[in-house]
């Protein structure tokens, strides 16, 4: 079997969905590597008993599985890589500063009485000591959570998307996504049109209809005024994890 996983916004996955639309594609979005006790294959397969009862993936498949938490959860490596040491990794980043925010933003559309950002930032707000167990922030310390992968994989195996890029020139980041899974490039520029009032780009056409197709309504939440102190602190803090992360993958991506 040949597969694909992949940490990071839905859509990318529905935009590589639409790259393999030729080809026959399965997305399993659980959590089989992030929630069961077991290893590898048949941690797998306790999970989803039904994958047994599908076609294998045949020539000219692609077998994906989209989890965001993969990244961050210390089992997923070794289970997937025991699973398939050939499965090819593609994780969407943005500015943890920015994630931080956004996931909180997330959270209080969930529970609007949670204590204010600030507040869940800072062990000690008068020492200025960050809370690295808020897994808001602690999901954004990119280098530390690659360290593990690469206990497993190699580094050629994974793939990072800019989560800025895929909004600035969703076409080129697409076409990285293509390369890396060995496809031909189908999405190009004119598959895109930026839709101002959304601030995202959009599908001119969605799968199998002639409409456009814009990310739903939970994407591209207005994000709460922070204060700027924090927000520099918390740039402050990241910075040399982003460049040790820079310096891992080989790519910068700005976030300074
Ligand atoms: N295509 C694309 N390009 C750039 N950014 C994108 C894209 N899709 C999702 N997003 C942003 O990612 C944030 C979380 O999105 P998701 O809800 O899809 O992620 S998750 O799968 O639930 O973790 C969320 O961030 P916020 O805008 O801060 O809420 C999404 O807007």
């Amino acid at each position: 079997m040949r597969s694909e996983l992949e940490s990071g916004p839905t859509s990318t996955n529905t935009y590589v969905r639409r790259a393999v639309l030729e080809l026959q594609c399965y997305t399993w979005a659980k959590l089989p590597f992030s929630t069961c006790g077991l290893n590898g294959k048949k941690c797998f397969l306790v999970t989803f008993p039904a994958v047994d009862l599908m076609p294998r993936t045949l020539e000219g498949q692609i077998t994906m599985e989209k989890t965001p938490s993969y990244f961050v959860t210390k089992e997923a490596p070794a289970r997937i890589s025991s699973m398939s040491k050939g499965t090819k990794l593609i994780v969407v980043v943005r500015d943890p500063v920015t994630r931080a925010i956004s996931d909180y933003t997330q959270t209080l559309s969930k529970k609007p009485d949670i204590p204010t950002f600030e507040s869940l930032t800072f062990k000690n707000r008068t020492t200025g000591l960050i809370d690295t167990s808020w897994s808001a922030i602690q999901i954004g310390i990119y280098a530390k959570h690659l360290e593990n992968w690469l206990l497993y994989f190699p580094i050629g195996q994974i793939l990072f998307v800019s989560g800025e890029r895929l909004i600035s020139d969703p076409a080129g980041e697409l076409g990285r996504v293509q390369d890396f899974l060995g496809l031909k490039r189908i999405i190009t520029d004119k598959h895109f049109y930026f839709n101002k009032t959304k601030g995202f780009p959009c599908l001119k056409k969605a799968e199998g209809s002639s409409k456009p197709h814009c990310l739903g309504k939970t994407k591209g939440r207005t994000h709460p005024d922070i204060d700027q102190e924090v927000v520099q602190r918390l740039r402050d803090f990241y910075r040399p994890f982003n460049m040790k992360f820079y310096q891992m993958t080989g790519q910068d991506f700005g976030w300074d």
